[in-house]
């Protein structure tokens, strides 16, 4: 069955709305990041991720976002178009603003966190006029990542993307991505994200993410089902709730709910999962694919990912899923 309509005329795949950021992933794995001293580089952000692993699974991807007037923004730029992903829809900012930095701690492969460095970033100073109405328009889909919500003018510029999509048919997947350190307030984090959750066709997020938007809601006991029914009174068709290693479900707007179990991974470090399970669940709904499919699919693409050092260098292609999951049924991989 197929819940969400994809405009079959239109030239890009998928576009993704917010932050172009960078990784910087401790070498020296398995200690605290006090003892470390060598740090890889990497393009970051949850939408670029995201935007990165649709391109390297085929689509045809375009970005809208602002970089920093430096050498990060540049690096960013230049990585995203040897991946094939549009960047007439990234501006430079000219304010003097920096690149988000995430620097990642892999204390071991079940203990790992991000410090994250956002003052004065680039991503939040998208002003609505730089969003191209023509871009998301000729999208497929477009995917907002919710720290983009986090201030202004990115806040506006989002909302003006939501609009642009709505009145040009356009999918909208909302990936939730909470991260408090960007947010100054609980009640201004759930407002905000409710009011893009109501627009949206396909909602994605951790538990945690979703007990966020509802702190003031009666669900005490964070049931699933009561999460996602609420948003089948908006417009989702379709509501992800993630849950780590136990997997995922996923509820449709006709009352069924799919359950999908994690494959086992060698697992290098956590993060990453999100971005990798969003990208390969998006994939797999763009092929036509059954509910159940896309999230195996999204699942395994997010075993590759934490079983790498980065994560948008390791977004995989679709053989490589593919040969994923047909090594797991062969009983080839084991979870460490
Ligand atoms: N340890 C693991 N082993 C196997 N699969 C995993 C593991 N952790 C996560 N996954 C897979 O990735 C999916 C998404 O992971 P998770 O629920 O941690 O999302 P997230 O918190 O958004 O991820 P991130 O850590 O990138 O923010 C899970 O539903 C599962 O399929
Ligand atoms: O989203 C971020 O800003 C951090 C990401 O770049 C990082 O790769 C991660 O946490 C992915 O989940």
């Amino acid at each position: 069955m197929s819940y969400i309509t994809f405009d079959s005329s239109k030239q890009t795949d998928f576009v993704a709305i917010g932050r172009l950021c960078i990784d910087l992933n401790a070498n020296e794995i398995n200690r605290p990041m006090e003892m470390t001293s060598t740090f890889t580089k990497y393009v970051g952000g949850s939408p670029a991720n995201i935007a990165i692993g649709m391109a390297r699974l085929g689509m045809k991807t375009g970005f809208v976002g602002k970089v920093a007037n430096d050498q990060m923004g540049r690096f960013i730029t230049d990585y995203l178009e040897r991946n094939g992903i549009s960047t007439s829809g990234v501006t430079t900012d000219r304010t003097g603003a920096v690149t988000g930095l995430a620097f990642t701690e892999i204390k071991s492969p079940s203990d790992c966190s991000i410090l994250m460095y956002r003052d004065n970033v680039a991503d939040l100073k998208l002003q609505p006029e730089e969003v191209p109405e023509e871009l998301i328009a000729g999208a497929k889909m477009l995917l907002v990542s919710g720290t983009a919500l986090a201030a202004s003018p990115s806040r506006e510029a989002v909302f003006l993307a939501i609009d642009y999509a709505r009145k040009h048919g356009v999918a909208i997947a909302f990936d939730i991505d909470y991260r408090p350190y960007t947010w100054s307030s609980d009640a201004e984090t759930a407002v905000y994200y409710n009011l893009v959750a109501e627009k949206c066709d396909i909602i994605v997020g951790t538990r945690e993410e979703f007990d966020m938007m509802e702190r003031f809601e009666r669900n005490p006991e964070r049931l699933d089902e009561i999460t996602a029914a609420k948003w089948f009174n908006y417009a989702a068709k379709i509501v992800i709730i993630k849950h780590g290693k136990e997997g995922s479900i996923a509820y449709t707007k006709d009352g069924a709910s799919h359950r999908a179990v994690s494959y086992p991974a060698k697992v290098v470090k956590t993060f990453g999962a999100g971005d990798s399970y969003a990208a390969g669940f998006l994939y797999g709904l763009m092929q036509g694919w059954e509910i159940a499919r896309c999230m195996s699919f999204g699942s395994a693409a997010a075993c590759i990912v934490i079983s790498s050092h980065s994560c948008s260098d390791a977004m995989p292609t679709a053989e490589q899923v593919h040969d994923y999951i047909a090594r797991c049924e062969r009983g080839e991989i084991t979870a460490t």
